[in-house]
């Protein structure tokens, strides 16, 4: 049985978050269509094991985002956070990757905290907080990937261009390589800022409301390369507002209002009882 729904947001969006940049990631570089290859072949065998999160609450200045979360993220797992406006998705990636100072509880994986092994996570964060006047080329943000490997002052490697050129073709947009980032449409954006996650070669993934704003064809793309993430053992994290069908694309899925609502497949998630948990009267089913 499987439920669709309709949800009405309202969005209030007010901090940004600047483009990280360096000297490196300025170098000015060309990508050659001969090193391309077609797919992610390199994605490497993942060595994820699970995220732990326990007694997770997190507050800001005057109210109190999450409280009391408990929960497990596998590796090999297409996870995605959903929940109301305001129920906390956000800050639950935030708070994981120690973005937010008031936070209590652990986050940990490898028997270390999360905060302490960043460089295995890459974090796409919502296009709204994105300051897309950053004078960077789609090529410039996707080497920006590549920059904990090489180092900040370093040259990038051969290997390096190459990881990169891969991940943009990957998302089909090596032909936009030269064109400043803030001139491309927001499904575009989205999937260079993909390919900057690729090329991280990261084992956790992190991506909050990767499909707003975004076309079918950009949507096809972004669940390919996640299900290619999962199935090669990365834990991929998405938020998302989507409950019609694209939610079937998810393996587990995590509802917050506040506090974790359910966890689970979607069978076990999306549940009249939970969702009017969540939801209140704002969901209705529309068919089943
Ligand atoms: N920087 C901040 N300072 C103070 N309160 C904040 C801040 N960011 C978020 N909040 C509050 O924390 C709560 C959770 O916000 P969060 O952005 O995590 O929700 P969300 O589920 O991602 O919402 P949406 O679907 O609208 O993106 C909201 O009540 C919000 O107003």
């Amino acid at each position: 049985m499987f439920y669709s729904f309709q949800i009405r947001r309202l969005k209030s969006k007010n901090s940004f978050e600047k483009l990280p940049v360096s000297i490196t990631s300025l170098q000015p570089w060309r990508l050659s269509q001969s090193r391309i290859s077609h797919r992610l072949n390199d994605i490497a065998p993942s060595h994820s094991e699970a995220i732990a999160i326990r007694n997770l609450t997190i507050r800001y200045r005057d109210c109190e985002a999450l409280r009391n979360i408990n929960l497990d993220l596998q590796p090999g797992q297409l996870t995605a956070i959903i929940g109301p406006n305001g129920a906390g998705k956000s800050t639950l990636i935030k708070g994981m990757l120690g973005l937010i100072p008031q936070a209590k509880g652990t986050i940990t994986t490898l028997g270390k905290p999360l905060t302490q092994q960043l460089e295995r996570v890459a974090y796409v964060p919502q296009r709204s907080q994105i300051d897309w006047t950053f004078p960077a080329t789609v090529s410039d943000v996707v080497m920006m990937g590549r920059i904990r490997k090489t180092g900040w002052l370093h040259r990038y490697s051969p290997s390096s261009r190459r990881i990169a050129a891969a991940a943009l073709e990957r998302v089909k947009m090596t032909e936009f390589s030269d064109r400043p980032i803030g001139e491309l449409s927001g499904g575009q954006q989205q999937r260079v800022f993909l390919a900057r996650s690729l090329s991280q070669e990261a084992e956790i993934f992190c991506f909050d409301e990767p499909f707003t704003g975004v076309d079918g064809k950009t949507e096809t793309i972004l669940f390919q390369i996640f299900r290619e993430l999962a199935d090669s053992g990365k834990i991929v994290l998405v938020v998302n507002h989507d409950l019609g069908d694209s939610i079937r694309n998810f393996d587990q899925l995590i509802l917050l209002n506040r506090e974790l609502i359910a966890t689970g497949d979607r069978h076990q998630v999306l549940t009249q009882d939970n969702m009017y948990r969540a939801y209140g009267g704002t969901v209705q089913f529309l068919s089943q």
